[in-house]
């Protein structure tokens, strides 16, 4: 953690909401970007979902400099070093395994790993972490759940992800342990496919300025 670049509390704080985004051609991955920058959004979380997630993350590090990329489901550490090496800023997991843990913060690039239970959360915290993401947020108890793991840990944060929509992030933004939320709802498949780019960027405008 020492050698954190940034931390992950400032790339929590940059704003409400972190889209989660899955490209599945390479060509969607600039304009996307630039949609949602000019909407407002400007922490981007690339998933290592789809074949071409790689280059689509060093596109858009390359080519969207005000945006701070980073990448999400990364789930061991060979996928850490390749993101590392890519230049993600930071780097996002559904869970955690002490291997990731260990090499995370030994690395340059803050890592925001998932957590569902509270012993995963003092794993973690064990390492020296203090933000998490907390996943799967509404399969998993939703604010509720939350509110309760975070009751007996006041100095940790949290990106809530999994199943939150327009209709329900402001009831976990409403939360002191709650940072930002996570969706893909900003970056409809459908929108990308057809090329809309001014509706990501009407959706992150939306869902930046609901959450004032
Ligand atoms: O891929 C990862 O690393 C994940 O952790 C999963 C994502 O966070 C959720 O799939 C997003 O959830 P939705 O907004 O409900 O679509």
């Amino acid at each position: 953690m020492k050698n954190w670049k940034t931390s992950a509390e400032q790339i929590l704080t940059t704003g409400p909401v972190v889209p989660v985004i899955v490209v599945n051609k390479l060509e969607h991955a600039v304009p996307m970007a630039k949609a949602l920058v000019a909407g407002g959004v400007r922490v981007l979380e690339v998933t290592l979902r789809t074949p071409v997630a790689m280059d689509a993350l060093r596109a858009m590090i390359n080519e969207v400099p005000e945006a701070i990329v980073g990448a999400g489901t990364v789930i061991n550490t060979q996928q850490l070093k390749e993101v590392t090496d890519a230049g993600a800023q930071f780097v996002i997991s559904p869970g955690l395994t002490e291997p990731l843990l260990k090499a995370a913060v030994e690395g340059p690039v803050p890592l925001i790993p998932g957590i569902s239970t509270v012993s995963e959360l003092m794993t973690g915290m064990d390492y020296g972490l203090r933000e998490f993401k907390f996943f799967p947020a509404e399969a998993n108890g939703g604010v509720k759940a939350l509110a309760a793991i975070g009751g007996p840990f006041p100095q940790v944060r949290f990106c809530p992800t999994g199943g939150i929509s327009p209709a329900n992030y402001r009831d976990y933004l409403a939360l002191n342990s709650v940072l930002c939320i996570g969706g893909s709802w900003l970056v409809p498949n459908d929108a990308l496919e057809s090329g809309d780019w001014d509706r990501i960027t009407r959706l992150a405008r939306e869902a930046v300025e609901g959450a004032r």
